[in-house]
């Protein structure tokens, strides 16, 4: 079984080209065909910081691709008014530190809370409220030892990594010149690559694929189909008619509006951070690249017009988005059953999406392509191999679903009626006995989401602390213990980032210098 067709050139269509052709080289045919006037999304910006497994598995260093991208660091997701206007707090790339067994968030509620968790227990808040790169202008990474091999996780895909270690950052880029940079890295490798319309999808008396019918090419054949056609999912639910399980009844957000807005950055200066800023009925993100911010406004059509959402974002970003052309997208919410059917893999929105509040839409098709990889079918199509990974893939999608549910149900927030109706929305019956719980104790790998799903139990932490609608108290074992330790982490902490902030480039200045 070596014959693979990929339907689909989008982020998802040319990461799985080129992630495959690095895996197995001369020994599979890969051909992809993509519509030259269905565009693609024309969105997905900003990342997990795990996607550098993806580009150190293609053998590509930062040099190699972030100039061709815009490409900036991403130091955390920045939520700005979602507990009360003028309030914002970080979800960083920093491990939470324990003493004496008790998270520091625990110390951290006993002692008397600040307006900032963030900045106390974190490194990162304060060299992002500066603006700052998480490397020296020689390079050298914040001293963390990951560098150039020093990575002893390099080689582990992002489940078994599991979070061992945190990474600094992640990346924003733009996502056409990444398709367009991966459509160069997998030609060149051996990837057939046409441009047309797939027409028809011919299916066996099994209901196999046997061939997709283009307008100008013929019919493509091959083993393996990979629907990478985005929210149409034009070969799994069209063809297949595998049924899609919406997210929206606990997911209200289904709409989005979106600009790509050219800026002066070394008058604006880069922000290292993609920033989510909470509206009257939905939240508005800010990714900054290194010559043009991305934006868009992703709300609930049943609260807010597409008219009235683009107004309020070309408002929110002043006379730059003037000329600026508008992009409406509808979001199809949700997943399919499964992204795996007899010879047809779904990878990208045609598997499933939840709105990129916490950037994941590239980490499901990192993660979807390497357990491919890890299930890659034999010519005896052993169904356990699909099992595996329809289960790891579903996983992973309602793990994060019940992360962004946290986001809504914990914002305190309420001034209009789309917040107010956060509060009193369904949610999923897991997640809320999971809440019962860290009332009394702060998430740990037992009480959040039991299967991987990319998102480590400090992420959870940040949600609660941030957000500020549920009331956390600290372990009461801590009224027993000896604080000491404690303060002396929260005086390190302090110390650190004093040093850091002192000697750490702009993040402009890193990337233009
Ligand atoms: C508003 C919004 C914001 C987002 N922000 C982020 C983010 O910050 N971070 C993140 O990780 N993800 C984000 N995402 C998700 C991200 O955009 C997608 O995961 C990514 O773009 C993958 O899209 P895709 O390749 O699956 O589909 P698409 O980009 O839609 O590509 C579909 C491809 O299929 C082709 N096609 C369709 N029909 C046919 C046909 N009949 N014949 C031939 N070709 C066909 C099209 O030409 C296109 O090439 C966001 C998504 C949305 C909607
Ligand atoms: N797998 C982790 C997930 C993670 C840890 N911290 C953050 C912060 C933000 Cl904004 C997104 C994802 C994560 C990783 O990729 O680092």
């Amino acid at each position: 079984l070596n014959n693979v067709v990929i339907v689909g050139g989008g982020t998802a269509g040319w990461m799985t080209a080129s992630y495959l052709k690095a895996a197995f080289g001369d020994r599979i045919d890969i051909t992809l065909v993509e519509s030259g006037h269905i565009g693609a999304v024309g969105v997905g910006e900003a990342t997990f910081s795990d996607i550098r497994h993806f580009f150190e598995f293609l053998g590509l260093k930062e040099k190699d691709w972030m100039p061709a991208c815009n490409a900036t660091y991403k130091l955390a997701v920045r939520f700005e008014n979602w507990r009360e206007k003028g309030h914002y707090f970080y979800h960083p790339f920093e491990q939470m530190r324990s003493v004496n067994g008790f998270p520091l968030t625990d110390w951290w509620l006993k002692q008397g809370p600040t307006d900032r968790f963030d900045k106390d227990c974190f490194v990162m808040a304060s060299v992002i409220d500066a603006g700052l790169s998480p490397r020296h202008q020689d390079g050298t990474l914040i001293d963390q030892p990951f560098d150039e091999g020093a990575d002893e996780m390099q080689g582990l895909t992002m489940s078994e990594h599991q979070g061992k270690t945190q990474f600094p950052y992640a990346y924003q880029f733009e996502a056409a010149l990444l398709a367009k940079y991966l459509t160069k890295y997998s030609v060149e490798r051996g990837v057939k690559h046409i441009v047309d319309d797939v027409r028809e999808v011919s299916l066996d008396d099994r209901g196999w694929i046997t061939g997709v019918r283009t307008g100008e090419h013929g019919d493509l054949t091959g083993d393996l189909f990979i629907d990478c056609t985005g929210f149409r999912g034009l070969l799994l639910n069209q063809a297949l008619e595998e049924p899609f399980i919406s997210y929206q009844d606990t997911l209200p957000n289904d709409s989005a509006v979106a600009l790509q807005v050219p800026m002066d950055m070394e008058r604006r200066g880069i922000l290292p951070c993609t920033t989510a800023t909470a509206q009257d009925a939905g939240w508005i993100w800010t990714i900054p690249l290194t010559g043009r911010v991305g934006t868009g406004y992703v709300y609930a059509k049943d609260y807010l017009s597409p008219e009235e959402a683009e107004r309020t974002l070309r408002e929110f970003v002043g006379p730059a988005a003037a000329d600026v052309e508008a992009n409406h997208i509808r979001m199809r919410i949700g997943r399919s059953r499964n992204s795996w059917v007899k010879n047809c893999v779904a990878i990208g929105l045609s598997s499933g999406f939840v709105e990129p509040l916490e950037s994941t839409g590239i980490f499901f098709i990192h993660h979807a392509i390497e357990q491919l990889v890890k299930n890659f079918p034999a010519a005896d199509w052993n169904s356990m191999h699909r099992d595996l990974y329809n289960s790891a893939v579903s996983h992973v999608m309602d793990g994060v679903r019940e992360f962004l549910v946290l986001h809504y149900v914990a914002a305190k927030r309420n001034d209009t009626q789309y917040w107010r109706d956060t509060k009193t929305r369904k949610i999923p019956d897991s997640l809320a006995e999971r809440i019962e719980k860290w009332k009394v104790q702060l998430p740990d790998s037992e009480t959040v989401y039991p299967y991987y799903h990319g998102l480590p139990p400090y992420s959870y932490m940040c949600i609660l602390l941030g957000m500020g609608g549920i009331e956390l108290k600290p372990s009461p074992a801590l009224a027993l213990a000896d604080g000491g330790a404690a303060q002396r982490e929260f005086e390190q902490i302090r110390n650190k980032t004093q040093r850091l902030t002192e000697v750490l480039p702009k993040a402009y200045d890193y990337f233009t210098q």
